[in-house]
């Protein structure tokens, strides 16, 4: 029989932290039940509200702190912390490096795994980071309004420090709500499919400076559209490509498909490693330009590339890994399952003088059970997944090319240390350490690499 939950809604009394949550709550427990409330650090007393109890868990708030933790980080403020754009910002940055850190090792013995994880490599100055905002909007006291969604729901709170944006976004973002306000473009309704303007997004080159203004429209036309384009350029000079992007699904995905330049170029370009790349508004570009040069350079010296080696990128997006790598192998081979990022990765070989990298355009579960069957004997594969990870047919397909390596850029331990068990029966061992890198700090993100080497 289901055992009764020992608390109720609106019970308050006090508790200590004993855990974190893969989420960033604190979890504080009541005769083994467990309740999990937001801003909360392990080691803290609080005394705690009950907010909801649900079967086998139940749902607090945090009414006082009675203890604080040294590793509590106290220069964030209230609005960020309520939001869920950064989870776990109340945390201060060593606490959170360390978190992930022991996220990765906890997921790997679940799955008795037995491998070394390494101390994250961390940001010196993890805020700000974000080259790319997709920011909800919604009407609130009859305007347009911009901020992000209150941690766990659809109800927009009203910001305008991202914290974890490039600041000059944060500026462009409140810019373009002004403009909108100006001419009384009405925002989405997502319980009516109602309204213009479901989303802002702006995509910033850190070095190049140039701006890229999505405006995602449920409907078909943005009315005044010209106007908005002169005040956005005039407004904001960095700006070189304005893009409404259409889309009328009932969704929480972003992005529709169809993408209506109405000035300016249709791609904006950055650079990595020295290297030019263009990149449109549906393709994928890693999010912290100031931690992805790290990120490429770890998973090709781990790859331990002598210039001689065929290779498959996997997942390849616009062509960034790939062409990073390309004066340091014989050949490499992508492959992306978005045609926009493809034409831009085929683009951004031609813009490097890249000679030895090519690009297709399908599911990468597909394309390496194809290669495999037509007997391509890669010596590297590189696989950077979404974070559903790898498919077991991938897999089997990878290992039976039987590469000397296989790297994994994993933005989500859990699906990579499922991933790895079936890799390791599949003939792999893990050479040297995890290694984890903090591409995504103050939020629970945690991405990292891992070598595996054919027995
Ligand atoms: C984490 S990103 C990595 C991209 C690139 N390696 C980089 O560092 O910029 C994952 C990429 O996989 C693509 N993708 C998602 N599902 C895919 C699939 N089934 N087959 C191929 N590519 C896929 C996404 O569009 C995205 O570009």
């Amino acid at each position: 029989m289901k055992k009764k939950a020992p608390v109720v809604k609106n019970q308050e009394f006090d508790a200590t932290v004993i855990d974190l949550t893969y989420e960033g709550n604190g979890v504080v427990k009541v005769d083994d039940f467990p309740i999990f409330v937001a801003n909360a650090v392990p080691g803290e007393e609080i005394r705690v509200g009950i907010t909801k109890v649900a079967g086998t868990y139940a749902f607090g708030r945090v009414i006082k702190t009675l203890k604080e933790s040294a590793d509590r980080n106290k220069d964030v403020d209230v609005a960020t912390l309520t939001t869920g754009i950064a989870p776990l910002a109340h945390l201060n940055y060593d606490a959170q490096l360390r978190f992930k850190q022991n996220q990765i090792q906890e997921l790997f013995k679940k799955q008795h795994v037995d491998v070394e994880v390494s101390e994250t490599l961390g940001m010196e100055n993890p805020t700000g980071y974000r080259n790319k905002a997709q920011i909800p909007t919604r009407e609130l006291r009859g305007e347009l309004t911009t901020g992000f969604f209150r941690r766990g729901s659809h109800n927009l709170m009203p910001i305008e420090d991202f914290y974890i944006q490039d600041p000059e976004i944060d500026k462009a973002i409140v810019v373009i709500r002004d403009i909108l306000r100006k001419y009384h473009i009405p925002a989405y309704n997502e319980f009516e499919h109602t309204g213009v303007i479901r989303n802002i997004m702006v995509r910033r080159g850190y070095y190049s400076h140039e701006m890229m203004v999505v405006l995602v429209t449920r409907s078909k036309k943005v009315p005044g559209a010209e106007m908005i384009v002169a005040d956005i350029r005039e407004a904001l000079p960095e700006v070189k490509s304005i893009i409404q992007n259409v889309n009328q699904e009932k969704t929480n995905v972003i992005l529709g498909e169809k993408n209506n330049t109405l000035w300016g170029k249709d791609v904006i370009t950055d650079t990595l490693f020295g290297k030019k790349f263009v990149i449109g508004p549906n393709s994928f570009y890693q999010v912290n330009p100031q931690t992805t040069e790290t990120l490429y350079q770890l998973a090709a010296d781990k790859a331990g590339l002598t210039g001689d080696e065929e290779v498959i990128d996997a997942y390849s997006g616009i062509g960034t890994i790939s062409l990073t790598i390309a004066d340091r192998v014989k050949s490499v081979l992508g492959v992306e399952v978005v045609p926009g990022a493809v034409d831009d990765a085929k683009r951004n070989a031609d813009i490097n003088g890249v000679n030895n990298a090519k690009f297709e355009l399908g599911k990468a579960e597909e394309k390496m059970v194809e290669w495999h069957e037509a007997g391509m004997r890669p010596d590297v594969i590189f696989v950077d997944p979404p974070r559903k990870g790898l498919t077991p047919e991938l897999i089997d397909a990878a290992t039976g090319m039987e590469p000397e390596k296989f790297v994994y850029i994993s933005c989500n331990p859990a699906t990579l240390a499922r991933d790895t068990v079936q890799i390791l029966e599949n003939g792999y061992h893990i050479q040297g350490p995890v290694q984890p890198i903090d591409q995504f700090p103050q939020t629970t993100h945690i991405e990292s690499v891992t070598v595996f080497v054919k027995d």
